[in-house]
């Protein structure tokens, strides 16, 4: 049987490389990274040991001189590296470009360091390139500076650099080759700071801002500290002011009654104490009596009113009013207050302060107290903080740039879609209706999300939560509108929610979601950033968590959009290197916009014409090759005694794993099937088991599903299927019927359509509007991807060969591996028919372990393919096995 199994697109394929080639190679690149490190390092002390005094030693003897000359003061070489080194830094430092040819041997020990880990050179040479300039221009400004002042100095400038300066004054005498000098020096830098000058600047801007900010922060901090201090010396003050008034009112009212008052009699009680001394019974006879006689009560009555005066009369006379006046002006205020005070105070809520920004306002006495909350919007994010978050592959081999902001559409300003008004009317028709059937409702909070508005009614404790929802028919009827959802009770709560369409919906876009801190800083391995729930809060799941995800939805209701929604959010962030998608679209339009990212982000079949999987008699192969994918990535997790992908490619990245034994850095693959229903009437069963059994085993290999289909019926969303697609998200269906199949619930056909969502990820729900993007901006960002370098073709899945599903038969002796026989023994010794076992015993590759076992499956020594245990031996021991072969062979 010749070689069937694809080996393009996995670049660390083994099967290339046999054992000890590929090691050698390995070993001289080793060597050489070795040999330019050490070279470079000594250049590097022979640059920074150089001495001028070297100089005119070198040039009075010859180098055979130096060697035998007594090593006097004057002839003595004081490079660390004697006379070669003395040799080589003149060379480097005086002829070239002084002290900053120490830039040489830096760049000479990276390409070292990167020839030794066996790391692509090709993105280094930009930094490079910038290294070298930074090293001719500053060696220019010394020259330029020596020029100026006229006392050359070859150890810092070089006669390069000092003949270039010298060429640029001439041509544009001292200010302008200055300029030009210092301005090429500040841009290289830029550039070699990140690679991208409008990066710098958006950094230095943003440098720059969060400098003003602190500024600012600081001020206010100093300015509330100061105004603290002025209240607090104004309080101290007042309340001075205040005990000398009250001496003053006290005498006044001392006067008025003719007797002391208490606190001045208790004082004077305690004077006549300390005055009297040991005659203390003296003393207490003096003391105020506890109990008041009704001529006291009625002078402290007078005390009192007289004292409340007092403080408007201190007002009043500074305004110039009467105490009359003054209280009469305060009524008027507060009556006006009053009158021109919305009925409902709503603030939107602010992001500065956090999630929850809501204000609420008391209604009337007997009304239920309301709330609307609009959620707050979610903090941005830059290209930049996006870029910074992005885990890069660890090893990329292609170099590639991530789409950026320009490829999406601006969102339009976000106004008020939702009305003060349009939320009040409804609030009203609720609970009219509600206390029409004697329904008392204490609170009602209203959340107003892009797609609908949820009120949140919380009942008197002595309404049953059920009898409102035996209303709901009549509260719908009542509002008139489609797509009302009553969820009784909201879970958590002791409120009933009902969800009311607004009557303008907004689009949320992707931009709106991609471009906040919450996408851009997430550490999930693959964000998708779905849309918005009703709080405005990005609602963001990471699909190897998910780990696959059934989507349903009549026509119409969004399911392309949201497929290119999870789609974009990947591309956004997650490098080709570690993401391929095997698309699959039996509709053959929607997702052939991907064709362009074939080389980049696409997985397909070797032999298949088109990256997209368009024809539903081929589906059937690539998820059984999908399937081998995944089993093969079994093997090398056990290979590698690691659980799972992440840290099997951890390991791989580490070089722990022998690239000659088949191990390959393993990209995840998110396998999007665009229409489920017509695969199942086609196929069936056919397709219906590898869904099932990706479903089931592949999120531990990276390999993860989005299923959509517009038919949820239990004819194409099977019982199988189900069970193991617990995350699912239910777009607007015809029917509570189709609602049930997919949410196990209904709800779905309440759903308005357009993006409009419901997700489950096994226990609760969540009502999200779908992100919108439009075809344009998927066609934009391919355009952009497929435009960049890419790896030469698209990812290979194994190839499925035809006798593999028909059990077809073993190749002839002549095209049978050299390595057949053995390996049967060692199967047959060893009683375990694996892939692995042969790769250690023989010393294979994967690939060509991975041959001789379907060889020796097809020659009937080991039995079928069993998943990620391995193969059963059908021969029982040696003996036997001999005579099987022989027979093979007659
Ligand atoms: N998230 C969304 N926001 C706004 N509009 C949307 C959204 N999703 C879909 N739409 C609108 O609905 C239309 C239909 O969407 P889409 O093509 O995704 O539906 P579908 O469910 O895939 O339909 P079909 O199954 O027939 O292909 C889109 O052209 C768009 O105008």
């Amino acid at each position: 049987m010749a070689s069937k199994r694809a080996t393009n697109g996995r670049k660390s394929s083994p099967s290339k490389s046999p054992g000890k080639n590929g090691a050698g190679v390995k070993r001289k690149k080793e060597i050489l990274g070795v040999l330019m490190m050490s070279v470079a390092l000594l250049l590097g002390l022979s640059i920074f040991s150089y001495n001028m005094a070297d100089d005119s030693v070198l040039q009075n003897y010859s180098f055979t001189e130096l060697l035998n000359l007594s090593q006097t003061p004057a002839t003595q070489i004081t490079n660390w590296l004697g006379p070669v080194g003395a040799v080589i830094s003149n060379f480097l430092v005086y002829s070239l470009f002084g002290y900053t040819t120490i830039v040489l041997p830096g760049l000479l020990l990276k390409y070292g360091w990167l020839i030794f880990r066996q790391q692509p050179l090709a993105q280094f040479h930009k930094r490079a390139f910038y290294l070298f300039l930074v090293m001719l221009t500053i060696s220019a400004l010394f020259g330029w500076f020596n020029e100026l002042t006229g006392t050359p100095s070859h150890a810092f400038a070089g006669v390069l650099g000092i003949n270039f300066s010298g060429f640029l004054i001439a041509l544009t005498a001292n200010w302008g080759s200055g300029i030009i000098l210092f301005t090429a020096l500040i841009a290289v830098l830029l550039l070699i700071l990140d690679g991208d000058i409008q990066v710098t600047i958006d950094r230095m801007r943003q440098a720059g801002e969060r400098l003003r900010h602190r500024l600012a922060d600081w001020k206010a901090a100093r300015a509330e500290a100061a105004a603290a201090r002025k209240a607090a010396k104004a309080e101290a003050e007042a309340e001075a002011e205040e005990e000398y008034e009250e001496d003053d009112f006290e005498t006044e009212a001392e006067e008025l009654s003719g007797s002391p008052s208490p606190e001045k009699k208790h004082g004077a009680a305690e004077n006549a104490n300390r005055n009297n001394g040991a005659t203390g019974r003296a003393g207490s006879e003096t003391q105020w009596p506890t109990f008041k006689d009704e001529d006291e009560l009625a002078r402290e009555g007078e005390h009192e009113s007289l004292s409340g005066e007092q403080d408007e009369w201190f007002d009043s006379a500074e305004t110039g009013e009467t105490p009359e006046q003054r209280r009469r002006r305060i009524a008027e205020e507060e009556r006006q207050e009053l009158i021109s005070r919305p009925p409902r105070a709503i603030i939107e809520k602010d992001p500065q302060h956090g999630k929850e920004g809501k204000v609420s306002a008391a209604g009337d006495q007997d009304e239920a107290e309301f709330t609307i909350i609009r959620g707050a919007e979610e903090e941005k994010a830059s290209d930049h903080e996006l870029r910074k978050a992005r885990e890069e592959a660890s090893r990329p081999r292609i170099r590639y740039r991530y789409p950026d902001h320009s490829l999406l559409d601006d969102a339009p300003p976000r106004n008020m879609q939702v009305t003060d008004e349009e939320v009040n009317q409804n609030k009203q028709i609720i609970t009219e209706k509600l206390q029409l059937h004697g329904i008392s409702i204490l609170k009602i909070e209203a959340i107003i999300g892009p797609t609908v508005t949820l009120y949140e009614l919380y009942p008197a404790p002595d309404v049953k939560i059920s009898k409102i929802e035996s209303y709901a028919n009549d509260l719908k009827m009542a509002m008139a509108t489609h797509g009302l959802r009553i969820i009784a009770p909201i879970p958590g709560k002791s409120a009933v929610g009902i969800e009311v369409p607004n009557r303008n919906r907004e689009t949320v876009h992707i931009k709106d979601l991609i471009y906040t801190k919450k996408f851009s800083e997430t550490k999930m391995t693959l964000p998708v950033a779905f849309g918005k729930t009703i709080e405005n809060e990005v609602f963001m799941l990471d699909l190897t968590k998910l780990p696959h995800l059934l989507m349903a939805g009549a026509t119409g209701s969004g399911k392309s959009v949201g497929i290119n929604t999870i789609i974009t959010c990947l591309l956004f962030k997650v490098h080709p290197e570690n993401l391929k998608f095997v698309l699959i679209d039996p509709k053959k339009i929607e997702l052939a916009l991907y064709r362009n990212i074939q080389n980049h982000y696409l997985a397909t079949l070797p032999d298949a014409d088109e990256p997209i999987i368009t024809d539903t008699s081929q589906v059937q192969l690539v998820l059984n090759s999908v399937c081998k994918e995944m089993d093969e990535r079994y093997e090398l997790l056990k290979m590698a005694i690691v659980r799972d992908i992440k840290a099997y490619n951890q390991k791989f990245a580490d070089g722990a794993l022998e690239e000659d034994l088949g191990h390959r850095h393993l990209p995840y693959i998110v396998v999007v099937i665009d229409e489920l229903a017509d695969l199942m009437i086609t196929a069936g069963k056919g397709i219906e088991e590898p869904i099932a059994r990706l479903a089931q085993l592949a999120r531990a290999v990276g390999i993860h599903l989005v299923v959509a289909t517009q038919r949820p019926s239990v004819n194409v969303i099977t019982g199988t299927i189900k069970a193991n697609f617990p995350s699912r998200i239910a777009y607007r269906v015809a029917s509570k019927v189709d609602s049930r199949t997919i949410l196990d619930t209904m709800g779905a056909d309440q759903l308005v359509g357009k993006g409009d969502m419901l997700y489950t990820g096994g226990a609760g729900m969540v009502r999200v509007q779908n992100a919108f993007v439009a075809t344009e901006e998927v066609e934009r960002i391919n355009a952009f991807i497929g435009a960049q370098q890419g790896f030469g073709g698209p990812f290979f899945l194994p190839r499925m060969d035809d006798d593999e599903d028909n059990g077809g038969g073993l190749p002839e002796k002549s095209e049978r591996d050299e390595l057949f026989e053995d390996a049967a023994r060692v199967v047959v010794m060893h009683q375990q028919g694996s892939v692995s076992l042969l790769q250690r015993r023989l010393k294979l590759g994967y690939n060509r372990a991975g041959r001789l076992i379907d060889q020796l499956y097809a020659a009937g020594i080991v039995g079928p393919y069993q998943g990620s245990t391995a193969r059963d031996v059908l021969i029982p021991d040696e003996v036997t096995l001999e005579q099987h072969l022989q027979d093979l062979d007659s």
